[in-house]
């Protein structure tokens, strides 16, 4: 399905898709930035995200006060194929962007249990609520890394601590995750997801609230924009 815009060319679902949350991401921060000195933007990382961060980059506003993070990373190097900090930094933290303040989830310490503490620190600096928080989701309804088959699932949807670190059999690295009392201490959340399968996950989180089952539905609350595309 192709949509088409006001100069006749056509636009990938996908990529209006990118283009209209990255529009939304950047009104909000202006927004905020009118009345406060600093803006926190918390995204997630995996595939979805690249074109919106694409786009998100070319939007002007003031980006040196902006403070970018992740929901969540995977405890690997930078140079790693899954670090989501490349990922920001080579697609977000670029053109426009390039000013903004990035901070890694992830440091030297060997393990995210080791690193977790200098993390929390650091991320309770950052101006709270976060400005805008955007939410991808896995096929099992994961988000940030708050996994269903985690043993630290159910902390990670009780703590009052912004950070923990996370295991699941399902994913092979330990992750570094926001907690869902932090990702909720924010003023615009959208989740940013496409396809049908993710469609058919997002329709089946409405039929229950049991978050063990799917995470999603710990995020099920007001303010919470969908961005879909299939
Ligand atoms: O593992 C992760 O997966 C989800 C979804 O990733 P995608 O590749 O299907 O877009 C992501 O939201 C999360 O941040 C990431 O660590």
């Amino acid at each position: 399905m192709k949509t088409t815009d006001s100069t006749e060319q056509t636009i990938e679902p996908r990529q209006a898709l990118a283009e209209s949350l990255a529009e939304a991401v950047a009104a909000a921060l202006r927004e905020d930035l009118e009345h406060q000195s600093r803006a926190t933007l918390i995204v997630s990382g995996g595939s979805t995200p690249v074109p919106f961060f694409k786009a998100l980059s070319q939007k002007r506003l003031e980006w040196s006060r902006v403070d970018v993070t992740l929901a969540d990373e995977r405890w690997v190097d930078e140079a790693h194929d899954d670090s989501n900090t490349r990922l920001v930094r080579t697609h977000l933290i670029a053109n426009e962007a390039a000013t903004a303040l990035f901070h890694p989830l992830v440091n030297d310490a060997d393990t995210p249990e080791a690193g977790v503490d200098a993390l929390e620190q650091q991320v309770g600096e950052l101006h709270w609520p976060a400005s805008v928080v955007i939410l991808g989701m896995g096929g099992d309804g994961h988000t940030a890394s708050l996994f269903p088959d985690s043993p630290e699932l159910e902390h990670g949807l009780t703590t009052t601590r912004r950070l923990l670190a996370a295991h699941a059999p399902s994913v092979t690295q330990a992750r570094m995750s926001f907690s869902r009392q932090a990702l909720l201490d924010s003023r615009r959340r959208y989740v940013h997801v496409t396809g049908m399968d993710k469609r058919r996950v997002f329709s089946t989180a409405f039929s229950s609230d049991d978050a063990r089952e799917l995470p999603i539905r710990a995020f099920m609350t007001e303010p919470l924009s969908l961005y879909w595309a299939p």
